[in-house]
């Protein structure tokens, strides 16, 4: 395994520093947007519920943020419902008010009961929707379990036109895995195009971080991870970035300096 030092700082690049809790407010969000700049850097984005988008532009604006971080939000979340319109809408208005990124749930449910045509057009009818902004694709991987489907929802998935795909909500009883990444990174680099791969739910450590690095580069090559290519989807991961970085967090979780350097 590659030095931890180097994976947490890479990790921290990569990551979607995420809070999607059914109790957060906008002072949770103004928290989180605080916390996103450390002294070892800032993360690439940070995903919140559609309803905080505002408030989290305004809080990244107040800390120098804008621009240097992404706004992701989710649609259709968590339950991956099958109606593409629905989904379809939400996107839209997500991006209207001001998300830069969508990470939309697949409509898991309705391709394990055979039907694989609500996947598409959901996918399809959220890329119009999207525009320009990036669309990230939650294929559920633990809940579609087999290992077919979790290919078949990939491929679905890219075929729609996403820009990522995503292993999982985080809000299901299995997340992540790297049996389910093996998988999702080798449709991608089957399919030929320029999608990306986030690892979302239950990494919390630098040595989980460097286990799904460590596939992306076995799979795609040692010269392709990069934010543009590769998230981490993690509301409880950042800590464990910082203390691996030598980075210190107070009791209220305020980082207090250190020499990681960066900001
Ligand atoms: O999209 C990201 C996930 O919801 C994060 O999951 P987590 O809370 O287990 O880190």
């Amino acid at each position: 395994m590659t030095d931890l030092t180097y994976i947490a700082r890479q990790a921290l690049a990569l990551m979607d520093l995420t809070s999607l809790n059914d109790n957060d407010t906008d002072a949770v969000i103004e928290a989180l947007c605080q916390r996103a700049k450390t002294p070892a850097g800032s993360p690439a984005a940070i995903c919140i519920y559609p309803q905080f988008v505002v408030t989290a532009h305004r809080a990244l604006v107040a800390h120098q943020l804008n621009g240097k971080i992404k706004i992701a939000t989710v649609t259709n979340f968590p339950a991956g419902n099958d109606d593409p319109m629905a989904a379809a809408r939400e996107s839209r208005e997500a991006v209207a008010s001001g998300a830069d990124e969508v990470d939309v749930v697949f409509p898991w449910r309705a391709l394990l009961a055979g039907d694989e045509n609500v996947g598409r057009d959901l996918v399809e009818m959220c890329r119009a929707a999207c525009g320009d902004r990036l669309l990230k694709v939650i294929i559920e991987s633990g809940e579609l379990k087999d290992p077919a489907l979790i290919r078949r929802a990939s491929e679905l998935a890219i075929a729609g036109g996403a820009d990522f795909i995503k292993t999982s909500t985080g809000k299901v009883p299995v997340n992540a895995t790297p049996e389910a990444a093996r998988i999702m990174l080798e449709v991608i680099r089957d399919s030929g195009r320029p999608v990306g791969f986030k690892a979302a739910g239950g990494v919390r450590t630098a040595e989980d971080a460097a286990i799904y690095l460590d596939l992306a580069n076995e799979i795609m090559g040692a010269n392709w991870v990069s934010p543009k290519t590769f998230r981490f989807g993690a509301s409880g991961l950042l800590d464990n970035l910082l203390m691996t970085l030598g980075v210190g967090i107070d009791s209220k979780g305020v980082d207090n300096g250190g020499n990681a350097g960066g900001y």
